[in-house]
């Protein structure tokens, strides 16, 4: 316990292992000659036709690379659409990259090809689907008469508009023919499972890549609500509202809802999520001697709020030994928000790193550690960053002062300067954040 900051960045490397994709769906999905386990559920292959697998989102090139290697004599077609970047090259499933986070031209071929391999499969198939975070912009498929650019736009206007995911992917849902259910609709009547890495909080399964197999209980008043919520019922394309007009009014078919029969043969597993990266980084901090509590898997908030309370409860554990008597780790999981104000770098961990030297400037025992599972905090090439007792007063002895950065929205300059940054490349797995604390 004499390195803090090693103890922290094994804490967090042992949670993201617990959630690589590939490792997430063999944890879940086990063959056994012709018996196969998913979850709880068992299938005999021996009475199905084909398989198809599909999928969508940054993890999913793995995760289809993980049924490959148990399926791979049963797989008669495959394909995912990937972010361009994160693709695998696969021995039967076809790997498609597509732009993130606005849909391009690439991601509608992608998903029209994803649909064309589901709507192959019949009674007697097997219908296998990975999704993860990301899925969403990699799956434009505008119903008609709706364009490619149309659909840009929306995203474009949400994504700005301080929208929460759940509200922008209600839009989203009703205005695709994959999204909301879609993909169970195209690969119905046959047998579907869907393995999914969950990038919400509280694992929502109409929310995660909007909920391809899923039944979604949003409806098209509450996308005109939404917009009318954020006023952009006039910056949106028009024939967007006037689509999600006519269906509020009966003229398009709703999403499909739960008890819908499109998916009495669907079942969705969630096969990785920020729970099980926290779970995992507690047994690794108890292994290096620290008695490990997990307290959230969905904080959410500003994040430089969420920071004084991450410290509060760490400076209580310094001083009284609550909740938990140091050597202690402290785990926190979700994903906070940034409103931004000055022009600096930075992401969300970053900046409760950032906030949280302030808060816990004195108690040189407590190191804190914040960090995003998918290795990229904001649009830096730092997944996060480590903050102590003495990181504030050291920087100020540089004739750095940590306010100024943290009003400027600037930690990654902050932490680039005085060293912090936390650098792990791109993970291809996405649980949301992680924040380890050790107190000593
Ligand atoms: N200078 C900054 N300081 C703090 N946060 C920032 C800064 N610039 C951008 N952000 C935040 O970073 C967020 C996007 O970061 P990031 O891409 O890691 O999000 P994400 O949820 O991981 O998305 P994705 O799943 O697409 O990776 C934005 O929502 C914004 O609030
Ligand atoms: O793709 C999406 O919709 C987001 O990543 C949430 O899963
Ligand atoms: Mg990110």
């Amino acid at each position: 316990m004499d390195n803090p900051r090693k103890d922290l960045e094994a804490i967090f490397r042992a949670g993201l292992a617990a959630v690589d994709p590939e490792a997430a769906v063999l944890r879940h999905v086990k063959r056994d000659g012709s018996e196969l386990r998913l979850g709880s559920r068992s299938v005999d292959l021996d009475a199905v036709r084909h398989v198809y697998v599909v999928g969508a989102g940054k993890g999913t090139a793995p995760m289809a690379k993980a049924l490959e290697d148990l399926l791979e004599d049963r797989i008669r077609e495959g394909a995912v659409t990937v972010k361009t970047g994160h693709g695998l090259p696969l021995r039967k499933v076809q790997v498609m990259e597509a732009a993130h986070p606005v849909p391009d031209q690439a991601g509608v071929a992608a998903t029209r090809r994803l649909l064309e391999v589901a709507e192959k499969a019949g009674e007697k198939d097997l219908v296998l689907a990975a999704f993860s975070g990301g899925g969403s912009a990699l799956t434009p498929a505008p119903v008609p008469p709706l364009t490619l650019q149309e659909k840009q736009d929306v995203t474009r206007l949400l994504l700005a508009c301080g929208a929460t995911i759940q509200e922008i992917n209600a839009i989203r849902k009703h205005l695709s023919r994959i999204k909301g259910g879609g993909l169970a609709r195209a690969a119905h009547p046959a047998r579907t499972f869907s393995l999914i890495l969950s990038d919400v909080i509280g694992d929502p399964l109409d929310v995660i890549a909007s909920g391809p197999t899923a039944p979604d209980p949003t409806t098209f008043q509450d996308c005109l609500d939404i917009l009318e919520r954020y006023r952009l019922l006039d910056q949106a394309p028009p024939r967007v509202v006037s689509v999600l007009r006519e269906g509020r009014d009966g003229g398009r078919p709703e999403t499909p809802k739960p008890g819908d029969p499109v998916f009495d043969r669907v079942e969705n597993l969630i096969v990785g999520n920020n729970l099980m990266a926290l779970l995992a980084a507690k047994d690794e901090a108890e292994r290096r001697g620290y008695k490990g509590l997990v307290l959230t898997s969905r904080l959410e908030g500003e994040a430089r709020e969420a920071a004084k309370a991450v410290a509060a409860i760490a400076k209580e554990c310094a001083a009284t030994g609550r909740p938990v008597k140091p050597p202690a780790c402290l785990l926190f999981g979700g994903e906070t928000t940034v409103t931004l104000r000055g022009d600096g770098k930075g992401g969300r961990n970053q900046e409760l790193a950032l906030a949280c030297a302030l808060a816990l400037e004195g108690w040189d025992r407590i190191c804190v550690l914040s960090a995003g599972t998918d290795g990229t905090d904001g649009p830096t090439d730092a997944a996060g960053a480590f903050a102590d007792g003495t990181t504030a007063a050291e920087a100020r002895r540089l004739g750095i002062e940590p306010r100024h950065y943290l009003d400027r929205n600037d930690a990654y300059g902050f932490f680039e300067r005085t060293g912090g940054l936390l650098r792990t490349g791109p993970t291809r797995t996405n649980v949301m954040d992680l924040i380890c604390v050790v107190i000593r």
